[in-house]
């Protein structure tokens, strides 16, 4: 048996909380993994309070990543004390998750540790700042550099939003931080904006075309925000969209497209190849100040997850939430 929070679903309806579990309850897999930290990112907090269909089996463990160590291993590239990052392919969701004291997952969905970070790093980082880093990748291969100017981000305060705001700050952008919680600047500022919108400015049905302003955008909103974004975006430039915090739903125009030859980048995190996420670990690596992301982290125990969860749906976290699993 091992302590984690344990989703079910039955006519008694949809609940999550912290309990000890059989072994029984792991998926197949070819590696075991002790589990030292895990996070809650928006989609942790969907699952845990079934506000969307994230989770597709019962009962589930939840938690989209983790960091750990090795327990056993049958898979060539891993032994007992590699120390492993976990993001994605459908753990969480149809597999169960690293929010208990054990994983058992596919050493093909393993990445090892960075040298440069400690499990609770890893975790800071998450699959939120993982995905900050793919947003930033897609923006500089479309060829946005620093000095081109303006950077839209979008649900800045949120975890996707603050660790993107490090990283192009770290590279030389301007980043302009849309945020509903203008009193929160100073911490905007401290991460690296050049200056902060109020997100009423991008949340209101728009125009199909506006003047044009940014270079890039990394997008964590959806909905008439996203559409706004691409509106307003500068001739030939990008928007990297990865959320739906504010909507699934996308009131857009074909304008920006067709009259502005403007890139719509779709990112996910979840199924992206291997050599993807090796790339966006390294780069996180090299160009993530460890100073910021200790700034942006806070931290929870396991049972705390299901009440922060719901804060974190209803947009009162800022930054990231590692939770301490057996680290
Ligand atoms: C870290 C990442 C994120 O944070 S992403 C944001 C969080 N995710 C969500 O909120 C998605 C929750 N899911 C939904 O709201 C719904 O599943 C839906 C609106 C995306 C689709 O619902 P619908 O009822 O219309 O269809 P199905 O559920 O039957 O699915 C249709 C088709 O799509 C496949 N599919 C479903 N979910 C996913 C997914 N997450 N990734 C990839 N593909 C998905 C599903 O298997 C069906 O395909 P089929 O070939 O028919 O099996
Ligand atoms: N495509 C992918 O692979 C991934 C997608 N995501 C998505 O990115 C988004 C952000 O994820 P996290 O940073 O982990 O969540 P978060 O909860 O930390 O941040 C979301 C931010 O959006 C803000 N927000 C909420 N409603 C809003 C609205 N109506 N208008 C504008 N802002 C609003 C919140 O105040 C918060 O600051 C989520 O939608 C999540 O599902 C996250 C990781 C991977």
């Amino acid at each position: 048996m091992f302590q984690g929070i344990l989703i079910t679903k039955d006519d008694a309806g949809y609940r999550a909380g912290l309990q000890a579990i059989d072994e029984a309850v792991l998926p197949e897999g070819d590696v075991t993994v002790r589990v030292a930290w895990s996070t809650l990112n928006y989609k942790d907090g969907l699952a845990i309070t079934g506000r969307s269909p994230v989770v597709r089996r019962f009962p589930m463990i939840p938690g989209i990543d983790f960091a750990g160590t090795v327990e056993s291993s049958s898979h060539p590239a891993w032994k007992a004390g590699d120390q492993v990052v976990l993001n994605g392919w459908g753990v969480g969701e149809v597999h169960c998750g690293g929010l208990a004291e054990v994983a058992r997952v596919k050493g093909d969905w393993l990445v090892r540790l960075p040298a440069a970070f400690t499990t609770r790093q890893a975790m800071a980082i998450g699959t939120a700042g993982y995905t900050a880093m793919l947003c930033v990748l897609a923006l500089e291969k479309h060829g946005i550099k620093p000095g081109d100017g303006e950077i839209l981000v979008t649900g800045a305060n949120g975890g996707v939003g603050s660790v993107a705001i490090a990283l192009l700050a770290q590279l030389g952008y301007t980043v302009v931080a849309s945020t509903g919680r203008v009193a929160e600047s100073d911490y905007l500022t401290r991460l690296g904006a050049a200056s902060v919108i109020d997100r009423k400015d991008l949340s209101e049905p728009g125009k199909p075309l506006g003047k044009e302003r940014w270079a890039g955008v990394v997008d964590t909103v959806g909905s008439h925000t996203l559409a706004n974004a691409c509106a307003t975006t500068r001739y030939r430039g990008a928007v990297a969209a990865c959320g739906l915090a504010g909507g699934m739903d996308f009131p857009a125009t074909v304008a920006p497209f067709i009259l502005r030859g403007i890139t719509l980048y779709g990112i996910d995190s979840v199924m992206a190849p291997q050599a993807v996420r090796v790339e966006a670990w390294e780069r996180l690596a090299r160009d993530l100040d460890g100073a910021k992301l200790e700034t942006i982290t806070s931290e929870i125990a396991l049972a705390d997850a299901p009440a922060v969860a719901d804060k974190l749906l209803a947009g009162q976290v800022r930054g990231r939430v590692v939770v301490k699993v057996g680290g």
